[in-house]
């Protein structure tokens, strides 16, 4: 079954288009990772998807379901940890649980999902003392409540440390083995990097990519990086390097040199170097992060 699916959906708050003729599929049981710069549609897509916000046009299914006519049900099978969640002060991390078992009607204890989340000591202090990863982890707590058949996770790293991102991402890709599909909305893109079997990138309320990390690598055509050690280089020595097919750039701050292309093209960059005069000392490669794609989609050549 598809999990989630938007066609044509646009939204508009009076004058600025916010959404613009968004077609989105997620499948069942996918981590899909949904990235984008600040401003480009990524939260009011999710309100969207949850009826906070009404689309101007379009159609959106969440869970078999018509996200407007029956956002109850939705709601009812999906857990959100929203963006900026704030605790109650007065009220214990167990509480904030117990609130959100009720408020689902499941039958389940709170202690063990305190447990799962890293706060099984921490459960009976109020959560107006907890640190914000504490926080984050007691929102994610509540998201997990009635076995979710969607979790909506907006930033859900926010506020952990490492052993707390890590924590995070283990738990969702429990859920994903388990079935449950995870819409992942994050800036922190080693996370989504290391969690997501595919990712969409929105830009000014369009997306402008959706693959997986590998298929997004290959579109871009500069699958890595090389980066070459020299004795000396100069821009004029890059020449040669950037006429190569296969080279997307190539750069030089006069002691290394950056150059992204496809794998198969590293040793004839080296020869060039080498003809161009250019002693060459060592080199390694690394692969495109996320981070170089995400650039490349939303401010680079490919956004074009
Ligand atoms: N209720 C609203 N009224 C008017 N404009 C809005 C409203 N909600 C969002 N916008 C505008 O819509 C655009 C998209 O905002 P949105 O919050 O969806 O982006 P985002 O991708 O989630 O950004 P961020 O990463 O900064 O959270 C922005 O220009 C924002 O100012």
């Amino acid at each position: 079954m598809t999990a989630i699916e938007l066609s044509g959906v646009t939204k508009r708050f009076g004058e600025l288009t916010a959404v613009n003729d968004l077609d989105l599929t997620v499948e069942e049981g996918d981590v899909f990772g949904f990235l984008g710069p600040n401003g480009a549609g990524k939260s009011t897509t999710i309100n969207v998807l949850l009826d906070f916000v009404r689309p101007t046009s379009g159609t959106v299914r969440v869970l078999g379901h018509d996200a407007q006519a029956d956002s109850v049900a939705v709601r009812e099978q999906t857990g959100v940890l929203p963006e900026g969640f704030d605790v109650y002060d007065r009220l214990t991390g167990k509480q904030h649980v117990t609130f959100a078992i009720e408020s689902k009607g499941a039958y389940e204890d709170p202690d063990a999902i305190l447990e799962r989340v890293g706060l099984a000591g921490d459960g009976d202090r109020k959560a107006g003392g907890y640190s914000k990863g504490m926080r984050q982890r007691l929102a994610l707590g509540m998201a997990l409540v009635g076995d979710p058949d969607l979790l909506i996770l907006d930033e859900p790293s926010s506020g952990l440390d490492p052993a707390g991102a890590k924590e995070m991402r283990e738990i969702v890709r429990e859920e994903a083995e388990d079935g449950t599909t995870v819409f992942f909305s994050s800036h922190v893109l080693g996370q989504v990097e290391a969690v997501c079997d595919r990712v969409g990138i929105l830009r000014d309320g369009r997306l402008v990519a959706e693959d997986s990390i590998d298929g997004l690598r290959e579109a871009v055509g500069s699958d890595e990086t090389l980066i070459v050690t020299v004795d000396a280089a100069t821009e004029d020595d890059l020449e040669a390097v950037r006429a190569i097919d296969g080279v997307a750039s190539a750069e030089t701050d006069g002691g290394t040199v950056r150059v992204s292309c496809d794998s198969g093209v590293k040793t004839d960059v080296i020869g060039a170097l080498e003809e161009a005069g250019v002693t060459v000392q060592d080199f390694t490669t690394q692969e495109a992060s996320l981070e170089d794609l995400f650039i490349a989609y939303t401010e680079g050549e490919v956004a074009e």
